[in-house]
């Protein structure tokens, strides 16, 4: 199958010289759906804004779709590839209406007309937020917001949809409703979260970053269900949550 991402001895520096990143390995085929943990301070932010470029990679390298990441002139496709939601969808809407929103990404690459019309309609509905398309997005709710980012993404086609916290804020209802939008999609998807039953439930392979460096990859239920892997990284379960009982949808 060909390969969304390909991560290679990835390692990087800040300029202060914190080093964040030491020699990641990863590979994400098309279509999966996996989740990136880690405890606070283990470099997932830091990988994350590597996969469109945002940081150049110290050592290594980054492919998307068979993409360089770090070759200037595949900057554009790349960052068309690789969707990232942010955690905040402030961050992310900006226009006077979600369909200028939506519109926004597709309009700069040079949709017009029923083209650019058709390709908003598309991917609001993927998110069931078609009705909401004359809406300002600070008239919705932010679990509403979360999903017009989102849809924002979508907009463009991605090879991959990288979310960054994508439970945060939002209520169980909520919570359940982006968790089917995801499962719905056909995408490839690489979710950071600190929501451990929420990457049981959407994602089937984990990775663990600590310190930089990936320590474990495998099956989401084994490896939360793996209390020695789970206490050396600092990775808690809520309380009385036992992954061994959870029924994983694929
Ligand atoms: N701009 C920066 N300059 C120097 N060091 C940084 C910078 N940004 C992050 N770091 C350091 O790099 C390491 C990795 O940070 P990163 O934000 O990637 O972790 P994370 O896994 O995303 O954490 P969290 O779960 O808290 O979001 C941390 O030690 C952090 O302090």
């Amino acid at each position: 199958m060909t390969a969304s991402l390909e991560v290679k001895g990835l390692a990087y520096a800040y300029p202060d010289g914190h080093q964040a990143l030491f020699g990641v390995d990863l590979a994400i085929a098309r279509g999966e759906r996996v989740a990136l943990l880690g405890p606070n301070g283990a470099g997932k932010t830091t990988l994350v804004l590597h996969l469109n470029g945002i940081l150049e990679a110290g050592a290594g390298s980054v492919t998307v779709a068979g993409l360089p990441v770090g070759d200037r002139k595949h900057v554009a496709e790349v960052r068309r590839r690789v969707g990232i939601v942010f955690q905040d969808p402030d961050d992310q809407l900006f226009m006077p209406t979600v369909r200028e929103d939506v519109a926004f990404g597709p309009a700069a690459a040079g949709l017009r007309g029923a083209e650019l019309e058709a390709c908003v309609r598309k991917a609001l509905e993927r998110v069931g937020m078609a009705e909401f398309a004359d809406r300002p997005p600070h008239h919705l709710s932010f679990g509403q917001r979360r999903r017009v980012a989102v849809a924002t993404v979508l907009a463009m086609e991605p090879e991959i949809l990288v979310l960054d916290e994508p439970s945060s804020n939002l209520d169980p209802a909520s919570r359940r409703e982006l968790a089917d939008i995801l499962r719905s999609l056909d995408v490839t998807v690489l979710m950071v979260t600190h929501d451990l039953p929420y990457a049981l439930e959407l994602c089937p392979r984990s990775v663990v970053l600590s310190g930089g460096t990936v320590v474990a990859d495998g099956r989401t239920q084994e490896l939360l269900s793996d209390d020695a892997l789970m206490r050396a990284h600092r990775l808690e379960l809520p309380y009385g949550f036992d992954p061994r009982s959870v029924t994983v949808r694929g």
